[in-house]
């Protein structure tokens, strides 16, 4: 492969990711919680364009009410850390080397448990890769990713995959089906570590037994089967961020009340998840759930970070 012209442009999109299963086990002496995961990538994106230039930087805007306040435009923006890393891995860090001007619209929402930045580092990672020609295996940006982030190699993979590690080891799981979600996203977000922290506090003087993607759920996707899914479907974070945020409560109970097969919080949270039936079932549960915040639609699984 060739490097672009000069001032050419590469854009990519990259799905949110939600967590169908969430099994989190001890931590581990490094900070870190083992992980049995299942993602799933659904149809919110985030899209990163990369342009040829000769210095760095960085600039955000969002789209569907994504509110972009608190995203840093600095070097601690995990896209610019992406595209830095994958720079300095293909010897294009040396003193007079061009840089990147990296552009991110965002669809997905900040801190809510949706991997708003993750999906912008794997984004920035295929971008650079084929703005600068570089064709790096897939291997190979999959171990750039998960040094980026826990989450940032399922942005790369996409489709529904179990998550093992700290959530960077990825590998697909067969999906036979469509599903429907009515997501609900709050204005505040919250703080991963802090989730994590609520969780060891809760489980403080007791055994953690390691954590297991249920079988069921593995079937229940193989086999396409909604029903089955919402059977299956946990999330062990969700008890710590309820202690946070106590007022998540009453939403999920409304989202069951209004028929939806399952109600779960998105990772570490606040945005809450609404498993159902189909597009208009998914309609009539989003309308009940008005009062609770802003609701959008959207269905999984889609591929993960593409060339548009
Ligand atoms: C909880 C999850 C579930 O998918 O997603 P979000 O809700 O944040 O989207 C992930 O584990 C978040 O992954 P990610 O946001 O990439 O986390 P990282 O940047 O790797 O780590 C941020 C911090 O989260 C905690 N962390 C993360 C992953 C993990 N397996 N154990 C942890 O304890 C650590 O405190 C770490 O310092
Ligand atoms: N490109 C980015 N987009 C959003 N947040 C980012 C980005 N880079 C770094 N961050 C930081 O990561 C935090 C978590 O954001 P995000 O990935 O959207 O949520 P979550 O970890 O809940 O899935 C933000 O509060 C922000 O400080």
């Amino acid at each position: 492969m060739t490097a672009r012209s000069a001032g050419s442009s590469v854009s990519v999109r990259a799905p949110a990711k939600i967590n169908l299963h969430l099994g989190v086990g001890p931590v581990r002496p490094d900070g870190y919680h083992p992980l049995a995961t299942a993602y799933q990538a659904i149809s919110l994106f985030s899209t990163v364009t990369a342009t040829e230039a000769d210095g760095w930087s960085l600039t955000c805007s969002g789209r569907d009410g994504v509110v972009v306040d608190d995203v840093p435009l600095d070097d601690t923006n995990l896209a610019m850390r992406a595209a830095r890393l994958l720079a300095g891995h293909a010897g294009r860090d040396r003193p007079g080397d061009p840089g990147v001007a990296l552009h991110l619209d965002k669809g997905i929402p900040v801190a809510g448990g949706l991997a708003g930045g993750s999906a912008d580092a794997a984004a920035a990672l295929l971008a650079c890769d084929a703005l600068w020609g570089l064709g790096t295996p897939l291997s190979e940006l999959l171990a750039l990713a998960g040094r980026l982030g826990s989450d940032v190699p399922f942005g790369l993979l996409g489709g529904s995959a179990a998550g093992h590690g700290r959530g960077e080891l990825v590998t697909a799981l067969a999906d036979a089906g469509r599903y429907d979600w009515v997501v609900l996203t709050r204005d505040a977000g919250m703080s991963t570590p802090a989730v994590y922290a609520e969780y060891d506090a809760l489980h403080a003087g007791s055994v953690v037994p390691d954590p297991e993607i249920p079988a069921a759920l593995v079937d229940a996707l193989a086999a396409g089967s909604v029903r089955d899914l919402a059977a299956a479907v946990g999330n062990d974070l969700q008890p710590a961020s309820l202690r946070l945020r106590p007022e998540l409560g009453a939403p999920l109970e409304a989202g069951l009340a209004a028929s939806a097969l399952a109600a779960l919080v998105s990772g570490s949270g606040p945005t809450c998840l609404f498993l159902c039936e189909d597009g208009p079932h998914a309609e009539q549960v989003a309308a009940a759930l008005a009062p609770y915040g802003r609701t959008v639609l959207a269905h999984g699984p889609v591929p993960g970070a593409e060339v548009i």
